[in-house]
């Protein structure tokens, strides 16, 4: 018998395909795209040994950032080609790269814009291997059918201990007793150092990230207070303040961890520092447009602010080398020539432990997506899940219509999956996308053909695929 490898029409060849499907027992379906390529599978249909959605070998995957090896593994056990990268990518390599994709991992530098997304004509689903994904433009992403998960909290912790790691060494002026030991100077000096027992951490942003530092914080004998836009409840003797002014005056240490967005950009400027007290200190490792630099630095040469740590930067490099030596950053060598301002290359989350978290969590979740189309997570997709097809359950296919949100979509979708067995169903939507997955049970080649041919049809369609 001829195997369905040998006889596999061209990726970008849907009509070949719809050919191969018309005329090959063995051949299976599975479309991930509406604007680019379908994929044909190379094992044979509706054995229930090979209840894979298709051929795992034709999942192509590129990794960039240096994601962890924990979920690489993962992702190469699947049988997916994975490629990976250490940095990121230059906007015009990347779309060179993309093109040819079925999954992205990225981590917090490679920007996935509606620019480049128009390219990625396979791109069923981007994994951002860390907490923001204000990289990736989501609403674009879904309008597309492209789902997006994250990892919400893998480095949360390692955020918090290095936030607490740095409040003590600002208040001792570590980094500069450092330094000048490096440089030969013995300088013994007590004057403006300071316990930090006893002291005000003002955390803004109390979130996952925001409120593990609270608990960390008061342990040490710091009293905490935190601005949020929600109404948040305190952990231990934590308080929360109505506004950011309050919190800039009372606090001795003020750290922010707010996501990226509109509102945040440039939330730290020149009239939050005038409320600042005196002597108080500044951290910023959430993201580098949260606050303004020449403000940090005309307030760190007043003497209002008595120190600061920065992990985050508005210009960030694809990749490590040469930082500061361009004229996206034309303040790096005034920064660079302050007494008691830590510097970090964005490494918050940057732990063998988070790392690996991150990896697993976010591989597992592309898995599921790819194999089973569950968006469980997706922070741009409805959640839709319904349980694994088991090896009982033969000749079942899994049926995945993202489609637009507009009156009328499911009677013509249950028009057409309605002729069948359908054994459980369920939809969701999120503004103006909605995703339905439902599972039908005695399918064959044709069935399935016919199927996919009439969803992708329908003028509602944003991406049809179709899971044996
Ligand atoms: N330096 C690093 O390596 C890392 C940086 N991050 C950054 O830290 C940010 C925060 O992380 P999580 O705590 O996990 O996020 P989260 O989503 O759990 O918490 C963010 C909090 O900020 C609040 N918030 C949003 N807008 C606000 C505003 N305008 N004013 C005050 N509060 C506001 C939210 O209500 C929420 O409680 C991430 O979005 C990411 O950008 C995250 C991980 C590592
Ligand atoms: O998790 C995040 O949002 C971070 O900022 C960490 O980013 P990274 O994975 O180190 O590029």
């Amino acid at each position: 018998m001829t195997s369905a490898r040998d006889i596999r029409p061209r990726q970008d060849d849907l009509a070949a395909q719809a050919q191969y499907l018309a005329t090959s027992p063995s051949a299976s379906f599975h479309s991930p795209s509406s604007h680019g390529s379908a994929l044909t599978r190379t094992i044979p249909v509706l054995n229930a040994k090979h209840l894979k959605p298709f051929a795992t070998q034709d999942i192509k995957v590129l990794l960039l950032e240096n994601v962890n090896v924990a979920g690489r593994e993962i992702l190469q056990q699947q049988g997916y080609q994975v490629e990976f990268l250490k940095s990121s990518l230059p906007e015009d390599q990347l779309i060179e790269k993309i093109r040819d994709v079925h999954v992205i991992g990225i981590r917090s530098k490679t920007k996935l814009t509606e620019r480049v997304l128009k390219e990625a004509k396979n791109l069923i689903v981007i994994g951002c291997f860390c907490i923001g994904t204000n990289q990736v433009d989501l609403q674009y992403a879904a309008e597309q059918g492209i789902a997006v998960f994250n990892s919400p909290f893998s480095n949360s912790r390692s955020v918090a201990e290095l936030v607490i790691g740095e409040i003590i060494a600002l208040a001792r002026q570590l980094g500069d007793r450092s330094n000048e030991m490096h440089n030969g100077t013995w300088n013994k000096v007590s004057n403006k150092c300071w316990e930090i027992r006893g002291k005000t951490l003002g955390i803004i942003g109390y979130g996952h990230i925001g409120a593990q530092l609270s608990v960390l914080a008061e342990a040490m004998g710091m009293s905490v207070i935190f601005y949020d836009v929600l109404n948040l409840m305190s952990l231990g003797t934590a308080r929360q303040v109505e506004t950011l002014d309050q919190l800039m005056a009372e606090a001795d240490f003020i750290t922010c961890h707010v996501p990226e967005l509109a509102e945040t950009k440039g939330m730290i400027g020149k009239p939050q520092f005038e409320k600042m007290k005196t002597g108080s200190y500044l951290i910023n490792a959430s993201r580098g447009t949260v606050v303004d630099i020449p403000a940090l630095i005309d307030a760190m040469r007043s003497g209002r602010v008595a120190g600061a740590a920065l992990d985050v930067y508005p210009n960030e490099p694809a990749g490590n080398g040469d930082y500061f030596n361009n004229e996206l950053n034309e303040w790096g060598n005034d920064l660079r020539s302050l007494k008691n301002l830590i510097l970090t290359p964005h490494i918050g989350g940057s732990t063998e432990e988070a790392q690996s978290a991150i990896g697993v969590e976010v591989a597992q979740a592309l898995t599921r997506y790819v194999n089973e189309g569950t968006t469980l997570g997706a922070v741009n997709l409805p959640e839709v899940t319904l349980r694994s097809l088991t090896m009982d359950e033969p000749n079942h296919a899994r049926v995945i219509y993202i489609h637009k949100n507009i009156p009328g979509v499911l009677r013509k979708v249950n028009e057409v999956i309605g002729d069948h067995n359908v054994d459980k169903q369920m939809t969701d939507s999120r503004g103006d996308v909605a995703y339905l997955m439902a599972d039908i049970s005695n399918v064959s080649a044709a069935v399935i053909k016919d199927l996919y041919e009439r969803l992708e049809s329908l003028n509602s369609r944003i991406m049809t695929r179709i899971l044996y």
